[in-house]
């Protein structure tokens, strides 16, 4: 599992990464490619668009979900159940053809004494979502930065996901959904709790 698990090789030394402008001859270069004049009035400032909307839905490169997550508090008198923050939606991108994943992410925890800040459960997926992934890999990767951060009693994930490259191409099986789970601690070992996160789930579909 750790191949799949572990931090995506983002560039040590940030001085090996692409400057802004050759990023937006890449993009010119793929226009002609394509068949297009980058030079018309409509394609002029697309380079520069296409860039900067890079930045963004692969911003998770520059983000630490460990950072984000470390951000716990311990004041809920004693609650110790599961949480469980469902139907956060997500957009990645597969790193097979780099076209869309879109899907929902269901993450929940056994508290061990700390808690987590609920919209740092959804940062965390942001920031897995915003690289290229397969959704096995961004799966077990939220599951692991909590397992490690929070040191929960146990953690599950499930992502229930569209890829446009099944859709918009190749096979073309629009609709298709693909889950994936994750269960570390007392979700993996005992079934009782494993059903009881799927009941959750199911019972408020
Ligand atoms: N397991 C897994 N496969 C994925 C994911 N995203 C895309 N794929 C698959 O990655 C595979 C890549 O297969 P290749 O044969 O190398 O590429 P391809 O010729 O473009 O394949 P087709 O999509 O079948 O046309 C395809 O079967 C995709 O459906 C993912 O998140 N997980
Ligand atoms: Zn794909």
């Amino acid at each position: 599992m750790d191949a799949i698990v572990k931090n995506f090789p983002v560039l040590d030394d940030t001085s090996d990464r692409p400057t802004q402008k050759e990023a937006e001859e890449a993009v010119r270069v793929l226009l002609r490619w394509a068949g297009e004049d980058p030079t018309r009035e409509g394609l002029r400032d697309t380079p520069q668009r296409v860039v900067k909307s890079y930045r963004e839905i692969f911003g998770g490169y520059d983000l630490v979900a460990e950072d984000v997550l470390g951000r716990t508090f311990e004041e809920v008198s004693g609650y110790d159940d599961i949480v469980l923050e469902k139907d956060i939606p997500f957009y990645s991108h597969c790193e097979h053809h780099m076209v869309p994943i879109i899907g929902k992410a269901h993450v929940a925890y056994l508290p061990n004494g700390r808690v987590l800040g609920l919209s740092k459960i959804a940062r965390a997926v942001d920031i897995y979502a915003r690289r290229l992934q397969t959704q096995e890999a961004m799966t077990a990767q939220i599951a692991r930065a909590i397992d490690e951060t929070l040191a929960p009693r146990g953690v599950a994930v499930m992502i229930e996901a569209e890829h446009l490259c099944m859709a918009m191409r190749g096979v073309k099986k629009h609709g298709a959904t693909t889950l994936t789970t994750t269960f570390t601690g007392a979700f993996k070992t005992e079934p009782a709790e494993q059903a009881r996160f799927m009941t959750l789930l199911r019972g408020f579909k």
